[in-house]
């Protein structure tokens, strides 16, 4: 599903990915771990078509990240969460039902889950963080797509709302998706994932 060859990318002066390698197979569950900084978030970013490599080769079912074919395939819950502000939590959830085709009802279920029924008429921009969390996950999986990246996925959850998308995680396993879970926490994910692909800290010799 996913092949990663000699990546690299620089940000600004630095190499924070310096030709990393990665095979994922339809269907795996893999963590992704290393230091702060180490380039978890930007590989990630790579792999969801929104940060161009500055060389190597990086495919997702044969295609680049960016190809429009991949999106629909593809989910990415981003932290922080890509989110409008101006509109309501309900609005939000009719506005990401409508990009990807599915019915509202689908994701107002899911949100009911992680605890954000009482929540529809809030403004986004006035949710907290964790209710943010909660909305940024349902909508970026809406469309239930075949790979799902997700970027510390239990950050700042409550313990409710932390089984509720272990639930998801655990389900989407199940079927089949293939998951890119970044990760700090080991326990977290256990059960969850096949293997840890882990970044590495720059080091003053890299330089
Ligand atoms: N847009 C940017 N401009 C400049 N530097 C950037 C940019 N985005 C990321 N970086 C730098 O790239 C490095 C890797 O960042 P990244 O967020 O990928 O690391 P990470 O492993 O996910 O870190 P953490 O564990 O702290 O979340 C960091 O040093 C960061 O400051």
């Amino acid at each position: 599903m996913i092949d990663i060859e000699d990546l690299v990318v620089r940000r600004g002066t630095t190499e924070v990915l310096s030709g990393f390698s990665a095979r994922v197979a339809p269907g795996e569950s893999v963590r992704v771990a290393g230091p702060n900084g180490s380039g978890k978030s930007t590989l990630l970013r790579v792999l969801a078509g929104l940060t161009a490599p500055d060389s190597g080769r990086v495919t997702i079912g044969g295609r680049p990240p960016a190809d429009p074919a991949v999106r629909s395939v593809r989910g990415y819950v981003q932290e922080p969460p890509p989110l409008y502000e101006h509109l309501t939590t309900g609005e939000q959830m009719e506005f990401t039902a409508g990009v990807w085709g599915v019915r509202p009802q689908e994701i107002r279920e899911r949100a009911d889950a992680l605890g954000l029924a009482e929540r529809l008429d809030v403004l986004v921009g006035d949710l907290s963080l964790g209710q943010r969390k909660k909305l940024g996950h349902v909508c970026a999986t809406a469309h239930e797509p075949r790979l799902i990246l997700l970027d510390e996925p239990f950050n700042g959850l409550d313990a409710a709302a932390e089984d509720a998308v272990r639930a998801d995680l655990a389900r989407w396993r199940s079927d089949g998706r293939t998951l890119v879970i970044v990760s700090h926490s080991d326990a977290s994910v256990a059960g969850l994932v096949d293997r840890t692909l882990m970044t590495r800290a720059r080091t003053e010799t890299d330089a």
